[in-house]
């Protein structure tokens, strides 16, 4: 266990971030937008297998302090697996459930860090899959903050399930409205949260993930990487259903500036300046980009039928497949033969922020995870949307019938999609009149401001941070 013994006199936080690819890289960002403050004293937990995920945090911020405490032991989870990444694919399914699960086995751990520390932290801000830190700040008489790696909107309707409990409909094709909410949006059972639809009641693992999602709107206050121009009616929905406006939207968190943005979240799988180079021979917004996030594995079926429609359309792309090992073929035989030229495949990690972000790229495919849509609304590309799980409909809802930046193409994990309909919407959203490259380039221009001095998501940091301060002074 790394120890802390400094004695502070400014403010000490303990950052604790989920251990899944989508929640660790915006709370490193947004820990490193904290530490450039320079007000507060930070420590940051992990557990062993995750420490080398923090080595730029670190070496960047020399004063933050890690803080390791073992994995614990997990019947749900393979021993040595530490990060829902290194799962094999088959048992992904739950792994957020199991990963919240054995995380809150740390809480004995870090009550005991807290209870023996000189000048321990005065203020806990975990991942909104951390509940149960909310009972263990409690117990400590301090606050506890929620980082939230998912959009207002999301976290509105998952609040919203939890907090109400409603039962789903049998029919898997009625949908479920929820008129409480801005706009009442509505969807129908197998796009919402798989989480809430698998729990069971009395089921000791069920009910821990319940009791975190209470304990998320009990907390003190909760932090978003979002910003109130993209989605400020949920900001202050969320106010007022929470019952106070400690709610910060501070993103959207981008890579800090002297990171590469090729090493963002892992290393790349493919020699970045070989793909830099050939993307800049390509024409201005020209390039697809296809990836679904750090999760999702395509079937045989659909990883077909997408290549095929990549195939028809003719458009230039860059497909980032999802390695598995030893598992399934991931691309059909012969496709990156056929498109020489035309397409890069990426098996493995991709570059993402720097792809999104190179003149070529025009268009994004996305699963709609909460990080890929914020990239692609800072590089202003429109985006063809296959939502596939999690809070990837909530999040398409938004793309599409919200900020008319986006077009469907696909619906759901086990979907397959139509390669007619792959081919024609590619070409169509890659016309350069197109509506929603207008809109896209207009929301960029909004995300940028917001994280330039004197924007929104500035001076929510500002705020968030000087409250942050006041809470320590107080409890002096
Ligand atoms: O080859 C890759 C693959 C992913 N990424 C990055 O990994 C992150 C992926 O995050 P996201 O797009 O949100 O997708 P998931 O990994 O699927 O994220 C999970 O967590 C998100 C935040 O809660 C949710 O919104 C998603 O639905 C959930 O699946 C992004 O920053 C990507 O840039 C890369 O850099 N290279």
């Amino acid at each position: 266990m790394t120890m802390t013994v400094a004695v502070t006199t400014v403010p000490h936080i303990l950052i604790f971030p989920f251990p899944a690819q989508g929640h660790l890289i915006p709370i490193l960002d947004f820990t490193h937008y904290l530490a450039l403050r320079r007000q507060l004293q930070i420590t940051i937990l992990v557990t062993p297998k995750n420490l080398p995920l923090l080595q730029h945090l670190l070496s960047r911020h020399p004063s933050i302090q890690p803080l390791t405490l073992p994995f614990p032991d997990s019947p749900g989870i393979p021993p040595g697996v530490e990060n829902t990444k290194d799962l094999p694919p088959s048992s992904t399914k739950s792994a957020h459930v199991s990963f919240m699960n054995a995380l809150s086995g740390l809480r004995s751990p870090l009550l005991n860090w807290f209870q023996t520390t000189p000048s321990p932290p005065s203020v806990i801000i975990s991942d909104m899959f951390l509940g149960w830190t909310h009972h263990l700040a409690s117990d400590l008489g301090i606050p506890r903050i929620v980082f939230s790696p998912s959009a207002a909107f999301a976290l509105s309707v998952i609040y919203h399930l939890w907090r109400n409990m409603p039962q789903l409909p049998e029919n898997p094709s009625e949908s479920i409205t929820f008129p409480d909410l801005p706009n009442s949006p509505n969807w129908i059972k197998s796009q919402l949260s798989p989480i809430y639809r698998s729990y069971v009641p009395g089921d000791p693992q069920s009910e821990l993930v319940k009791d975190g999602f209470l304990a998320d709107i009990d907390s003190w206050g909760i932090a978003f990487n979002s910003f109130a121009g993209l989605e400020s009616k949920y900001l202050e929905y969320l106010k007022i259903e929470l019952g106070h406006d400690r709610v910060w939207a501070v993103g959207p968190l981008l890579s800090p500036p002297s990171e590469s943005v090729a090493s963002r979240g892992g290393t790349s799988s493919v020699s970045v300046p070989h793909l830099e180079a050939w993307l800049d021979t390509c024409p201005d917004d020209k390039v697809v980009y296809v990836c679904f996030g750090s999760e999702a594995v395509l079937t045989e079926d659909q990883s077909n039928k997408l290549a095929s429609g990549l195939e028809k359309s003719g458009v230039q792309f860059v497909w980032r497949v999802k390695d598995v090992e030893g598992g399934r073929p991931s691309i059909p035989e012969g496709f990156e033969d056929r498109v020489a030229g035309r397409g890069v495949v990426i098996r493995g990690w991709a570059p993402q922020v720097m792809i999104l972000s190179h003149r070529a790229v025009g268009a994004f495919l996305t699963h709609c995870g909460w990080n890929s849509v914020l990239e692609g609304i800072v590089a202003g590309v429109p985006m063809l949307a296959w939502p596939m799980g999690a809070d990837q409909f909530i999040d398409a809802t938004l793309l599409v019938e919200e900020l008319k930046m986006a077009v469907r193409v696909c619906e759901g994990k086990e979907s397959v999609p139509d390669s007619e309909v792959v081919a024609s919407k590619l070409s169509e959203l890659m016309e350069e009149d197109r509506e929603e490259r207008k809109l896209a380039k207009e929301l960029s221009l909004a995300a940028k401001e917001a994280v330039s001095e004197g924007g929104s998501s500035v001076k929510d940091m500002e705020s968030l941070v000087e409250q942050l301060v006041q809470l320590y002074s107080s409890s002096d």
